[in-house]
């Protein structure tokens, strides 16, 4: 057997060697122990991996007796020597690469296995000091991870737990393969690119420049492979980059969520916070769009009148709710076809009667609240990064201009039309009675056309209901066609140069005309 000294003069015999430095040691040594038992393997180990595994009783050689290094400055050095990254980066099938391997006492590394200080864990806990959040930044490890990805020809990288019965499964088979140290180098790369974009994120806080930083990237770890995009020839996948939202939420039957399902289930997400839970609000979603929503004394209530609100485009739809889904909603809900529901919970008597609809998809997202900041849309050759439209609407900032005065009751009317038409995809009008839904028109070239399918839609319920637009009127058509056909209300943004003449087709026909201040345009 080859032997190489080490700069203490021991001797190192030529087997396999693996270097262990692990941050998160869960199963770091039953990892070690079949290394050593079962393949033949021996071990170097930083500081505090070493002494776990000696604890174990696994014999370990620590890095710093296998370079002659300490470890110094409190740990910021430790593994951070030619004769670990010789050992890491150096090509088996290199002549020159053997000779200085060997003319400087480097063995050839067969595994490294390596996860890295608790960067964004650290930084997620409440007061956490830049210095705190700094000394968890790790350069060693990363520097060990990319080193053997890189090289992933002569060796396999490991940067997480879960990885070792995989890489133990391959060593049992005999040689570890080409492609799974590729595969492996791939995950590592993702992996210090994620843990780089958590440090980089921290320091564009840090520095003030958060909303729209100079470089922007976003990295995800898959969640599913979808069983295709929009339509059936693209193919799809949904990604996760945090510990909250729809990752972290459970489906608790149905079938499995499409690339479609999510998209409308994040929609009817953003359009139910809109509604405090202090009172029950359901919305009901069709590609994207809104067909009708609710908030009532009860959820079924909410449900049934958010459902009723357009009962024909309802058929097939997304059902938000505000509160946790009780026996009465849920029998409401199992009366016809629907393809998802989403809840912050679902009591027990309750699930057992979704469970009568099995396809139904039900889903429960107790932080329904919490969504991303920002909206990013791809173009090509980039992407646009805007502000998500989290402004809540303020009543007290609404400018009253026509000569009849709405009343408390119609203010609060039209505070609810408001929240519903920022969700409906431009241009959009609202109908609305009773806090409930009459007509939509959504995603109309022109308004005037939007307030007529609204208004078609409310049909002789419009009569005394109020009408909301996310976008100004050109023009004071839209305004007599809403009076005529009985709208009492009207909310718009204003901004045209035209607003005066609306305002005065409001005031000749005798109707109140709000202006919000603010548009709500979706695209
Ligand atoms: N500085 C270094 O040379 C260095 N080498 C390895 N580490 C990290 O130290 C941790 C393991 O340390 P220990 O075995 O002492 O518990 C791992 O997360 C590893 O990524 C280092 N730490 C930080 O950079």
């Amino acid at each position: 057997m080859n032997v190489l000294a080490s700069s203490d003069g021991a001797e190192y015999s030529m087997g396999r060697l693996a270097l262990l430095s692990v941050s998160d040691k869960s199963g770091i040594v039953d990892l070690a122990r079949q290394l050593v038992t079962e393949f033949d393997f021996e071990i170097i180990s930083s500081g505090g991996t070493a002494k776990t595994l000696q604890e174990a009783g696994i014999n370990v050689t620590k890095v710093s007796d296998y370079t002659g290094s300490p470890e110094i400055l409190g740990g910021r050095v430790k593994t951070l020597h030619p004769r670990i990254h010789g050992g890491i980066l150096a090509r088996r099938d290199l002549a020159e690469d053997l000779a200085e391997l060997e003319s400087n006492s480097i063995r050839f590394l067969d595994l490294v296995a390596v996860n890295l200080y608790p960067f964004e864990k650290t930084i997620a806990q409440p007061n956490v000091t830049v210095a705190e959040a700094i000394e968890k930044i790790d350069i060693g490890g990363p520097a060990m991870i990319r080193a053997a990805a890189k090289n992933f020809a002569n060796l396999t990288v490991l940067c997480d737990p879960s990885l070792y019965e995989e890489y133990l499964a391959e060593l049992a088979k005999g040689d570890i393969s080409l492609e799974f140290s590729q595969k492996m180098a791939g995950i590592a790369f993702n992996r210090t690119f994620a843990y780089d974009r958590a440090i980089s994120t921290y320091f564009a806080e840090l520095n003030g420049n958060t909303d729209l930083p100079d470089a922007y990237s976003i990295s995800g770890n898959k969640v599913q492979t979808l069983r295709y995009g929009e339509n059936p020839h693209q193919p799809a996948a949904w990604y996760s980059n945090s510990n909250t939202g729809w990752s972290s939420g459970s489906q608790l039957q149905g079938k499995e969520l499409s690339y479609n399902n999510l998209v409308d289930l994040e929609a009817a997400r953003r359009i139910i916070t809109e509604f405090p839970t202090d009172e029950p609000a359901a919305a009901v979603l069709k590609h994207t769009n809104p067909c009708g929503v609710a908030v009532a004394d009860t959820l079924a209530a909410a449900y049934e009148q958010a459902f009723n609100a357009d009962n024909v485009s309802a058929f097939g739809g997304i059902v938000a709710l505000n509160k946790t889904i009780d026996v009465p909603t849920a029998t409401a809900l199992t009366t016809t076809f629907l393809e998802c529901v989403v809840a912050p919970g679902c009591d027990e008597d309750a699930k057992e009667i979704l469970q009568k609809k099995s396809k139904l998809r039900v889903l429960v997202l107790p932080d329904l609240a919490t969504g991303e900041k920002n909206t990013i849309k791809a173009i090509a050759g980039g992407f646009l990064v805007q502000a998500s439209d989290d402004l809540i609407e303020n009543p007290d900032r609404w400018e009253i201009v026509t000569e009849k005065k709405p009343s408390p009751a119609e203010i609060a009317e039209m505070l609810f039309a408001q929240k519903v038409v920022k969700h409906v995809k431009s241009n959009a009008i609202v109908v609305t009675k009773n806090r409930t839904t009459l007509g939509i028109g959504a995603g109309q070239m022109n308004r005037v056309g939007a307030v007529k399918i609204a208004l078609e839609e409310a049909g002789e319920q419009t009569s005394g209901g109020i009408l909301a637009s996310d976008g100004f009127f050109p023009f004071d058509d839209s305004v007599r066609t809403a009076a005529a056909a009985g709208i009492k209300a009207i909310i718009q943004p204003g901004g045209s140069i035209r607003d005066k003449d609306s305002i005065a087709a409001a005031n000749e026909l005798g109707i109140v005309m709000v202006l919000s201040g603010t548009r709500h345009f979706l695209h």
